[in-house]
């Protein structure tokens, strides 16, 4: 390989001349000899030439016109004529107009040549950092409105995950860890942390209340997904046109009211899991596109053009039996097997009842803490009592009725009465004398004041307005409660 940094091209229709420049200066340079202007044009053309010495008289062609050639094609190379005779008037003519750098007469002395040729050259050396520099400001400008570009649609999917986020933490979701001692449910933890480290999709059933959430949550945690995100979408609590652009996104323009496009949890969950909780109520009509994501990892926005490629790991969970569901028709058999790829079961807390001393002293400590008492100890009667409970609404409602004892305990000792119990999990004043859940008789009102107000929920019009209530907590009671219009009141 080449190092000489110059390439010089020497045009004359003499061999011999040809030869003895190149003798000279081929220490120095990389030189490139044509014997007539044609040649040297097309050599000119196929290699990056610094500088061009020519002769004068050629046939065909003179060195001024050569020149003016290949100044067309490309005028930063320096030119420098060699002449032998006078023809001075066109030759200074060209040096005036710039077309020729410097001439000298021939027989030429060789220390003037380099002198020439390293004024020339520096030129030349000038010339390439600044086109070097200019290549690196356009790069860098490139690079910058790329990244520009980029920042604004991260900004855009950091807003959509924040406000998801914020949701969340609005909701008052638990992040507090898993407590268990029973033999049962550690098996289901072992089995959890199995599946965690593989790229399995998991499909959790139990009854409400059970930890569904709180186990898909610790999937995600302990997979190598744990730096990316967990989104969440509660399948049961949308109508079926906002399930669909709430988990596939929409472009602008889709439906009315989409005035500018965006992505759906599917693009906001990319390399992070999914959690589509109640999936037994997932509209069917939705089920192929949902299949189309857990087969081949793509999906087409509300509206879109193009498909969507995306790379994340599903856990559903469900209350509801899907076998039934299948033989229902309710649910695709074959998103059920691909969904089923591992099962896990959470027992009701009826099931695991050694379970509750623990939980027990869990939420006290939790509530304690979160409402600024001090307390020390648990009687045995309240353990006795709580452990004999049935629960119907599990955890959740364990959890209910301790944070309610707590905000109500007066000693550093945490004691709970029968009654205590029942009232905050069971209500009077439902009918025919069979006593209904707190949870049960607030989503009978709240579903009464959505049919006075024909679902509308904010506005002067709205439920929230009747039942004298915050617009957002509204809100979150329907999300909670997972009450959704029927389906023959949509539109
Ligand atoms: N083993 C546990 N240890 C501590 N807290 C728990 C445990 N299991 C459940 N919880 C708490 O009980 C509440 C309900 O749990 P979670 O939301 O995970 O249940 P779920 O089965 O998903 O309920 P749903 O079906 O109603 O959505 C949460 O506040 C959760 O933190």
């Amino acid at each position: 390989m080449d190092h000489k940094p110059y390439t010089i091209l020497y045009v004359d229709d003499e061999e011999i001349n040809l030869t003895f420049f190149s003798a000279t200066f081929s220490w120095e340079y990389n030189v490139i000899t044509a014997l007539s202007a044609a040649d040297a044009i097309r050599l000119f053309q196929e290699n990056e030439v610094d500088l061009v010495v020519a002769d004068q008289r050629m046939p065909g062609m003179s060195g001024v016109e050569f020149f003016e050639h290949i100044y067309g094609l490309n005028p930063e190379p320096a030119r420098i004529l060699l002449t032998g005779y006078g023809d001075l008037e066109t030759i200074i003519q060209a040096v005036n107009q710039g077309k020729i750098f410097h001439f000298f007469q021939k027989p030429w002395v060789e220390q003037d040549l380099i002198a020439a040729f390293e004024r020339a050259l520096k030129i030349r050396t000038l010339q390439r950092e600044n086109e070097g520099l200019i290549a690196h400001l356009k790069k860098s400008n490139d690079e910058l409105s790329r990244a520009l570009g980029e920042i604004q649609s991260l900004t855009m999917l950091l807003e959509e995950e924040n406000q998801l986020l914020r949701e969340e933490v609005n909701d008052n979701f638990n992040f507090d860890d898993i407590v268990s001692n029973s033999v049962n449910f550690q098996e289901i933890l072992h089995r959890t942390a199995r599946v965690a480290a593989t790229e399995a999709t998991v499909l959790i059933t139990g009854e409400t209340g059970t930890g569904k959430e709180l186990l898909a949550r610790a999937v995600h945690r302990l997979s190598k997904r744990r730096q990316k995100p967990f989104i969440k979408i509660n399948c049961a609590a949308l109508p079926i046109q906002l399930i669909e652009s709430e988990l596939f996104g929409h472009e602008k323009g889709a439906f009315t009211g989409a005035v500018s496009s965006r992505p759906g949890r599917f693009e906001l969950a990319h390399q992070g899991t999914i959690f589509l909780d109640e999936i037994g109520d997932f509209p069917l009509e939705l089920q192929a596109k949902l299949l189309r994501v857990l087969q081949e990892g793509e999906f087409d926005r509300l509206g879109a053009t193009k498909t969507t490629k995306v790379d994340v790991r599903v856990i559903a969970a469900t209350h509801v039996d899907l076998n039934a569901a299948v033989r229902d028709g309710k649910f695709r058999a074959d998103l059920f097997y691909r969904l089923n790829v591992f099962p896990i079961h959470t027992p009701p807390l009826r099931e695991r009842q050694e379970d509750i001393p623990m939980l027990v002293r869990h939420f006290v400590r939790k509530y304690a803490l979160k409402n600024g008492k001090v307390i020390r100890r648990i009687s045995k009667k309240t353990y006795q009592l709580l452990q004999a409970h049935h629960w119907p609404g599990n955890i959740r409602e364990l959890e209910n009725v301790i944070e309610r004892g707590v905000i109500m305990s007066k000693t550093d000792k945490f004691k709970m009465q029968p009654g205590e119990l029942g009232s905050t999990t069971v209500v009077a004043g439902s009918q025919n004398g069979v006593l209904e859940s707190l949870d049960q008789n607030e989503r009978l009102h709240i579903v009464r004041a959505l049919q006075q107000t024909n679902w509308r929920v904010t506005g002067d019009q709205g439920a929230a307005r009747l039942l004298q209530i915050n617009e957002r907590t509204l809100q979150s009671r329907i999300r909670k409660l997972q009450i959704r219009r029927p389906k023959e009141l949509d539109d």
